[in-house]
């Protein structure tokens, strides 16, 4: 087991007396004897009013800010732990956990922005290992590449991180991409990640039910280019997005170089052309004026910019771009982003997306529609305990559209499903509502004539549906082959 003095964590104890440690811990319930328990403030509650189970799990030493100082100098007291006190407990937990665990990849990239961020951490990790390069990407779906973890989190706390990354350098891990969430930079959870560079997508509506408004969402996410990002790294960013120039504006305000990527604004990285077909599209682009053109076998102009911008994030981490543009057309589409994952036997295709936003829905539809000689239909819900403002938007997204929308479950969580779907039905009153995930997508796959297409939103590559408290287990890209298989009778 690793053993760290507070000292070689950055970290000074008020009583001056440099103990050893033997792990770090944020949740009082996984505290070991030896542990250092980081007591930081969190949404419901401060960490510090868990401080003496933490005691009683054997701490050796408690972290924690002025807020929590009180509560724990009572607490340690009458304990051996020794306390330390800073201004800000979890960007020195994120610190201390990169000390503690020593060792990262040598390239590390990050992206941001509402949506795009699987995707473009997924393409960053292809192109890198169509050139024989030792990768990884790390988010919403885990830690896929080179070395194989599960996920929790799109941005996991310092702890689990930092162990993660010292354990994937040690198998031989040279480059990874890792998705930057908002609740992940606001709360510090990657500020001892050593960034080569960083991208950002866009910025659209999500999340207001933690950040509260628009521009606090935003400023969360400007936290990557303003606070982690070194002023030798470079800024990938999306100069479309209307909040793109302001990204690009504080990168150069600090003197960060800004490779930006476009369809419509000037851009370094400028998207000329498109011709689509039916299994994907030939995209004509400019690097720095010059014309080059790529095959790409993924579905939608969203996926063109996702796809540039992850080369935008390996040529900022040093690799050739003539290299990096003759490896694009190996690009996979990433599970549950787009994914066709069944026909009917007349050939309509069911596609399945993770789109759980306004926007996203707005762009999933408007990127099949051009495919699609018949109906659009399309069958989605929301998540419950998140931000119940998208709702009405969502449903309004898709009612404008899609062709025959149905209404159903997404994660209920703790909430009352039936107020979700009401809420989202408000955006759409037109639309079917069905409760039953499986249900909806049986009757919409039920529906479907030749020529028409149905895209399944929403939960992407999940494997469960919560309610409540309990996870059942539920795949979309399986429902949409049981669907066709039940309708037509063969498996
Ligand atoms: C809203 C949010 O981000 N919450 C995260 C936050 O919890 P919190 O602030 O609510 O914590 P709290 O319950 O007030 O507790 C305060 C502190 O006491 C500690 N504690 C708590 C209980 C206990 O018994 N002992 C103990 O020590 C907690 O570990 C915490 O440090 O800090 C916890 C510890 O790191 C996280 O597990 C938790 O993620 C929750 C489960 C969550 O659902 N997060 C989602 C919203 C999230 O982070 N999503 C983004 C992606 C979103 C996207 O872009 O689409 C992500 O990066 O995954
Ligand atoms: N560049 C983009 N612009 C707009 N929409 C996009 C873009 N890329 C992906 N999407 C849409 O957003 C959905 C989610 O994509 P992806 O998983 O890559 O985003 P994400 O930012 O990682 O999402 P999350 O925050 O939930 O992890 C996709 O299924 C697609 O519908
Ligand atoms: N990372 C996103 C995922 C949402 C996926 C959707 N299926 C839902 O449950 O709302 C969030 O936590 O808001
Ligand atoms: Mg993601």
């Amino acid at each position: 087991m690793a053993e760290r003095r507070l000292s070689d964590l950055g970290l000074t104890p008020m009583s001056g007396n440099d103990v050893v440690v033997s792990g770090l811990a944020l949740d009082s319930r996984k505290v070991k004897p030896g542990t250092l328990f980081a007591a930081i403030p969190g949404t419901r509650v401060h960490g510090a009013e868990f401080i003496q189970y933490a005691l009683r799990m054997g701490a050796g030493a408690v972290l924690t800010d002025r807020a929590g100082a009180e509560i724990a100098a009572e607490e340690l007291a009458a304990s051996y732990a020794v306390l330390v006190v800073v201004e800000d407990a979890a960007e020195a937990l994120a610190h201390s956990a990169a000390l503690f665990f020593g060792a990262q990849p040598e390239t590390m990239v990050a992206v941001t922005g509402t949506n795009g961020k699987t995707s473009v951490a997924s393409f960053t990790r292809q192109i890198w290992e169509a050139l024989k390069i030792n990768a990884v990407n790390i988010g919403t779906t885990g830690v896929e590449g080179a070395y194989e973890a599960p996920g929790i989190h799109t941005t996991p706390e310092p702890v689990t991180l930092h162990s993660v990354l010292a354990d994937m350098a040690a198998a031989g891990v040279t480059h990874a991409a890792m998705e930057a969430s908002s609740h992940g930079l606001d709360q510090s959870r990657m500020d001892g990640v050593r960034l080569a560079a960083a991208a950002f997508t866009n910025l659209t509506q999500d999340h207001l039910d933690y950040h509260g408004t628009m521009e606090a969402y935003f400023e969360a996410k400007l936290r990557l280019f303003t606070g982690l990002l070194p002023e030798d790294g470079v800024a990938v960013v999306n100069l479309d997005d209307p909040h793109g120039p302001r990204v690009a504006e504080a990168c150069e305000a600090r003197g960060i170089e800004v490779l930006g990527v476009a369809q419509y604004a000037e851009a370094a990285l400028k998207i000329t052309g498109r011709r689509i077909d039916e299994t994907g599209q030939d995209v004509l682009f400019r690097w720095q004026g010059e014309a080059r053109q790529v095959r790409l076998n993924l579905i939608g102009a969203f996926q063109a910019m996702n796809v540039l911008t992850a080369a935008g994030l390996v040529i900022a981490g040093g690799e050739d771009p003539d290299a990096v543009f003759a490896v694009l057309p190996q690009m996979q589409g990433v599970r549950g982003r787009m994914q066709l994952a069944a026909r009917r036997s007349h050939g309509a295709p069911i596609y399945v997306d993770y789109s759980h936003t306004p926007d996203s829905l707005d762009v999933a539809l408007k990127a099949l529609r051009p495919h699609v000689l018949g109906r659009l239909a399309v069958v989605f819900g929301a998540g419950g305990d998140r931000d119940t403002s998208k709702r009405p938007l969502m449903g309004k997204a898709a009612c404008e559209g899609a062709d025959v929308v149905f209404v159903t479950d997404d994660n209920p969580r703790t909430e009352d499903p039936a107020a979700i779907r009401a809420a989202v039905m408000a955006g759409c009153p037109e639309a079917t509502e069905v409760a039953d995930r499986a249900e909806a997508i049986l009757r919409a796959v039920d529906m479907l004539e030749p020529g028409d297409a149905l895209l399944i939103a929403g939960k992407g590559h999940e494997t469960g549906q919560q309610m409540g408290d309990v996870v059942y287990p539920f795949d979309d890209v399986e429902q949409a082959s049981v669907a066709v298989a039940a309708l037509e009778g063969a498996i």
